[in-house]
């Protein structure tokens, strides 16, 4: 049985990828922060001349930000002290997380090196991820994932993406899916294998992503076409972590390495239960 352990943010250990196929995410569109010293990343660590970098882009900045909003992906808040209902999305959050002396909300893995914002909305960004699987080893001899190429940094990744305001998880996973791939699973019930914070290149001190991902199985392959704002869906071996990356460099495809811990999580839950 494959077995690693992983952990989140450091990518994959070496003996598992020599040829750095499950490198963390690079965003063109994100500048990278300040470097943060272990030491340094808890917020408790006193850091007096502590300066990240502001990644947020022009269409999130207050002359920006209207036409985002219209276009429906931007909450409206310029900054956190803007934000009317904290008390509530912190009660609700799947990673708790607290606020500074300034009622900013702070990143619960620590520092960053980034400020601003570079996502929808200030403090959690919920996302779902759906990791559909195909094949039986046992049958087959073979197992498949699907995944996305993504249009912002070329690397694959699970087709996953922001929970819109108002809507399930689940229903989520479900629209995902279907929008990059056009592979409609509605009417399955998945398993959830992972809850919890994504090492997006867009997070910062006060706004960072957390996801459900849930794990789909199905009999076989079905026909998967990349849309929306994937560039390309495939699917990749996937008997364990090993299996795709070597199915990642016969293509001279990258992991959108923030994903290999929800993968890890899956492989684990197939291999623990077959
Ligand atoms: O694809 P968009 O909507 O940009 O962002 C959501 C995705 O970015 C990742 O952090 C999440 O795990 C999810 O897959």
């Amino acid at each position: 049985m494959f077995r690693t352990h992983v952990h989140a943010g450091k990518g994959a250990p070496p003996s598992l990828d020599p040829k750095g196929l499950f490198a963390m995410p690079k965003n063109k569109h994100t500048p990278a922060g300040i470097p943060v010293p272990e030491d340094l990343r808890p917020w408790s660590a006193p850091w007096p001349y502590y300066t990240p970098v502001d990644i947020t882009p022009p269409e999130l900045t207050r002359k920006g930000l209207p036409a985002s909003v219209a276009e429906g992906w931007a909450e409206p808040h310029v900054t956190p002290e803007d934000v009317p209902n904290w008390p509530a999305r912190a009660a609700m959050a799947l990673v708790p997380f607290t606020f500074d002396a300034y009622h900013w909300p702070l990143n619960p893995t620590g520092r960053t090196g980034k400020t601003g914002r570079n996502l929808g909305k200030w403090g959690e960004n919920c996302a779902a991820d759906p990791i559909v699987v195909a094949g039986d080893l046992d049958r087959d001899g073979e197992r498949w994932v699907l995944l996305i190429q993504r249009s912002d940094t070329g690397q694959w990744a699970i087709p996953g993406g922001m929970v819109d305001p108002g809507e399930t998880a689940p229903a989520a996973l479900v629209r995902e899916l279907l929008e990059e791939t056009g592979v409609d699973l509605a009417g399955h019930t998945p398993t959830i294998v992972y809850a919890g914070y994504v090492d997006d290149p867009r997070n910062s001190d006060h706004a960072w992503v957390c996801t459900t991902a849930a794990l789909y199985q199905l009999d076989h392959t079905v026909l998967a076409v990349g849309a929306d704002d994937a560039l390309a869906a495939a699917w990749f071996p996937f008997a364990d972590l090993g299996a795709l990356a070597d199915g990642l460099d016969k293509v001279g495809g990258r992991l959108y390495g923030a994903h290999l811990p929800l993968l890890t999580a899956a492989v684990r839950r197939l291999n623990d239960c077959c």
